[in-house]
């Protein structure tokens, strides 16, 4: 029997391991044969996949086969067992990863290399809870397979076409030339957005269209034709809407401070911004929206105002970046799970023309605005794993007909 090609993409993040299987060829052919994922890493890790029909394929708890809660490495050796176990039809040809930072070096996907694998090594500082987990990611797939050809996409990337206000800070220009800029992360996702909403509204091809990606790590974007103009993240995955663990947009006097004040290091300041703020913080409960929003506890309602409050104050600071407003999109975990949320967040943009219809909200139809919103609003399941896959086919596609014409 014909094996199929597939293509391994991995997103990792802060504390889970996403995973997909894709075959075919490049545009509509390419399809996903199994999403699934490792969540709970650092607590209780569990495994779960999913076959194209959404039927369960693996549904366990990692305690017991010899997987220590936070060993990555070793999840990864699980994962790959489990693949070659299940996927016996199928041949690994190449991998894809999300890598949240590219820096100044790295605008558009790239094929994986020793050099390129350092050089990403050394931004690991630049987002800390995630770029760690991409390179380790990386380099435990190059021990296993050290001829599988892997593919770097960049979380920064799409961001490139920002125009340089929205790029870079008030600070002296030798810092701004160090690279010392304001990047912007979620760009795979951004970038599936502007491939997706004209798929669904044509008419909103070439509009200004504010994209709330709401998750476990949040930011808008401002994105004008299916560019990005603007968004919330900075230099770090840090700055902008408050998250769930995360702080979000904080006065640098808060800091500076609490060196002075305080005696804190670079160390406690980084777990108090990336680990204890957000949600978690403000609630003192829990960094799940769902927790907070099933909680009478006024703690857990404060955090959830303060959530919605930020995302609608940004989104007007962007909507001048763009010089108006023609749409709005909610996308990942939250923004395309929460019906409480999205109700919020339109009400406070309720000046601005934006309106949701209550029953196509809650049954989270694709268009959810009302008959008299001035403002179209959608709902658009995010597929940063079916961005990766494409840009890993066309990165192969390039360094194959390059081999070929040298
Ligand atoms: N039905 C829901 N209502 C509210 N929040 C939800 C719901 N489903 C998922 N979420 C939130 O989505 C978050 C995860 O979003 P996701 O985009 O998958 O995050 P990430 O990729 O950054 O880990 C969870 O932390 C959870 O709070
Ligand atoms: C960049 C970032 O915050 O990613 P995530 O939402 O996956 O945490
Ligand atoms: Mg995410």
């Amino acid at each position: 029997m014909q094996q199929r090609d597939a293509y391994l993409i991995v997103n990792a993040g802060s504390s889970s391991l996403k995973f997909s299987i894709f075959c075919g060829g490049s545009g509509s052919d390419l399809s996903a044969i199994v999403n699934g994922q490792i969540s709970g890493i650092g607590t209780a890790p569990r495994f779960e996949a999913k076959d194209a029909a959404r039927h369960v394929l693996a549904d366990r708890s990692l305690d017991g086969v010899g997987v220590g809660a936070a060993d990555r490495a070793a999840m990864l050796g699980f994962l790959l067992g489990w693949i070659a176990e299940e996927l016996k039809g199928t041949r690994l040809v190449a991998a894809g990863h999300r890598v949240v930072h590219g820096g100044t070096r790295f605008a558009k996907p790239v094929r994986l290399t020793p050099a390129v694998l350092e050089e990403l090594e050394a931004l690991i500082p630049l987002a800390p809870l995630h770029q760690p987990h991409n390179v380790a990611a990386m380099r435990a797939l190059a021990e296993v397979y050290p001829a599988l050809p892997q593919v770097a996409c960049f979380d920064t990337a799409f961001h490139q076409s920002q125009p340089w206000q929205s790029q870079t800070f008030a600070l002296p220009r030798a810092l701004t030339a160090e690279g010392i800029r304001r990047y912007g992360f979620h760009g795979l996702s951004y970038e599936y957005i502007a491939q997706r909403l004209p798929q669904i509204a044509p008419e909103m091809a070439d509009a200004r269209v504010l994209v709330c990606h709401l998750g476990s790590g949040s930011s808008l974007c401002a994105m004008r034709a299916g560019k990005s103009v603007d968004t919330t993240m900075g230099f770090t995955a840090l700055d902008g809407l408050p998250m769930g663990t995360r702080s979000g947009v904080i006065d640098p006097g808060v800091l500076i401070y609490l060196m002075r004040e305080k005696g804190m290091g670079a160390d406690e300041l980084e777990a108090l911004l990336y680990h204890q703020s957000g949600l978690l913080g403000v609630s003192g409960l829990s960094n799940d929206m769902r927790a907070l929003l099933d909680s009478e506890n006024p703690h857990a309602a404060e955090a959830v105002e303060l959530f919605c409050f930020q995302v609608a104050k940004q989104a007007a600071a962007l909507a001048a970046s763009m010089g108006g407003l023609d749409a709005v999109v909610f996308t990942a975990g939250v923004g395309e799970n929460s019906a409480p949320v999205r109700t919020r967040v339109a009400e406070k943009l309720s000046w601005l023309g934006v309106a949701v219809d209550p029953a196509a909200n809650r049954a989270r139809a694709a268009r959810i605005s009302a008959a008299e919103s001035r403002i179209p609003v959608f709902v658009i399941p995010t597929d940063e794993e079916r961005m990766i896959a494409s840009h890993t086919l066309g990165v192969l596609a390039e360094s194959s007909s390059s081999i070929k014409a040298a």
